[in-house]
């Protein structure tokens, strides 16, 4: 007698199919939002609600050991993990309101930035940051919602670059505004012959036809209640998350460009009715700090201690990564009464037999199998 065991092992960094909390993505910049230069980044499983205080911007200036202020400071991989490691994101300090007010004129004054190319750094580092993250082999359809101001303008040059990265990016960009830089970003975007959707195109539920969805409909200019058709497109990320606490329901990621869109700029999501992006605690896992520009005199006015960044990463994770319950990943599976008369003699036969159910039943990566075979001594 030959006994076989066939095990189909699959590698998998996002299961759509597990009943884990849904790991979305935020991109928080500064409580004075007209300066990018110290975004953070986040992806992270906890959602604390936010205070306005919070989206202020970073500086660190951690208890332990800190960083050199010199940006270009490079480490072996390993020496860059284990600071990392010993990071405590929980000592980050801020800027006051006033200082990153200071900075952001000095950045747009004397030190002779503007508004594209800071949007440009800004959001170069949002779309390296969400391919560290959701690589473009699984999540490759990305939807970009974009607003009429500049947090719209980030969602345009994030849909750009994750082109470039090897996603499909989809564009719904209801309320253009007729200035030369989003005309300019537009005609970017149809260059690369990038898909643009008109609200009615899109499907009842994104999750259907998107692995990612970026809001990038509102930022710290945001007031009120949201107006058509926003209102609309926010109640659709809102049941996105709804829809993710639903067993075995296929999720969109949600990424949220600065302060989820439709939440009050400075109090957060006041009545828990609004978009739920797993954000933002600086403690938490998965939060990305950009700011790798920063020029010298700014970093040594303002003594700002910045971690170092990896190779040419234009911003780094800081915090812990999410600790995975392993167990949750595993899927069941539910299969027909195996009898030994339905045992292929050669073993070859039966690997074919399973590996063509395998194709058939469309499972993913069918090749990643292995068959073994024992004696009756049990012996391979
Ligand atoms: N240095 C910088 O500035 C940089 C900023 N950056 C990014 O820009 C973001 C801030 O950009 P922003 O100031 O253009 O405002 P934003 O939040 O996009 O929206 C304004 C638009 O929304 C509209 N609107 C408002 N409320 C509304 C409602 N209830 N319902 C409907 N519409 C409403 C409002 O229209 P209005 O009410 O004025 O008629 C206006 O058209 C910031 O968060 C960051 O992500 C980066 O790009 C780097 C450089």
């Amino acid at each position: 007698m030959t006994c076989l065991c066939l095990t189909h092992s699959i590698t998998q960094t996002h299961n759509h199919n597990h009943n884990l909390p849904h790991a979305t993505t935020t991109f928080s910049s500064s409580l004075h939002n007209r300066n990018p230069l110290f975004q953070l980044f986040s992806v992270s499983n906890q959602f604390p609600l936010l205070s306005r205080a919070l989206f202020q911007s970073i500086i660190l200036r951690p208890r332990i050991r800190p960083f050199s202020t010199n940006l270009t400071a490079s480490y072996s991989s390993s020496a860059f993990a284990q600071i990392m490691a010993n990071f405590d994101a929980d000592s980050v300090t801020y800027l006051t309101q006033r200082d990153a007010a200071e900075i952001d004129e000095t950045l747009m004054g004397p030190l002779g930035f503007s508004v594209d190319q800071l949007m440009e750094l800004d959001v170069l580092s949002v779309a390296t940051s969400i391919s560290e993250v959701y690589k473009p082999c699984e999540h490759s359809r990305v939807l970009t919602i974009c607003g009429p101001g500049n947090n719209g303008g980030d969602g345009l040059v994030a849909a750009r670059h994750l082109h470039h990265f090897g996603y499909k990016p989809f564009v719904c960009y209801p309320k253009r505004t007729p200035k030369p830089l989003y005309a300019g970003l537009v005609t970017q975007l149809e260059a690369l012959s990038i898909p643009f959707l008109s609200v009615e195109e899109l499907p009842s539920d994104l999750s259907n036809d998107f692995d990612v969805v970026i809001d990038a409909m509102f930022g710290f200019s945001f007031h009120g209640s949201p107006r058509p058709p926003f209102d609309d497109l926010i109640q659709r990320l809102v049941s996105l998350h709804n829809n993710n606490n639903q067993i075995g329901q296929k999720r969109s990621v949600i990424v949220s460009v600065d302060i989820p869109s439709g939440w009050h700029v400075e109090e957060g999501d006041v009545d828990g009715t609004g978009i739920k992006p797993d954000m933002l605690k600086f403690c938490g896992p998965h939060h990305f700090l950009g700011g790798r520009f920063v020029p010298p005199a700014i970093a040594e006015k303002y003594k700002l201690i910045l971690p170092p960044y990896p190779g040419t990463s234009m911003c780094v994770q800081i915090g812990k990564p999410p600790q995975i319950d392993i167990s949750a990943l595993r899927e069941n599976y539910i299969s027909p009464e195996f009898l030994e008369e339905q045992v292929e003699v050669d073993p070859i036969n039966q690997f074919h037999k399973w590996f063509d159910d395998a194709l058939a039943a469309g499972l993913k990566e069918p090749n990643a199998m292995a068959l073994s075979t024992v004696g009756k001594d049990g012996k391979p």
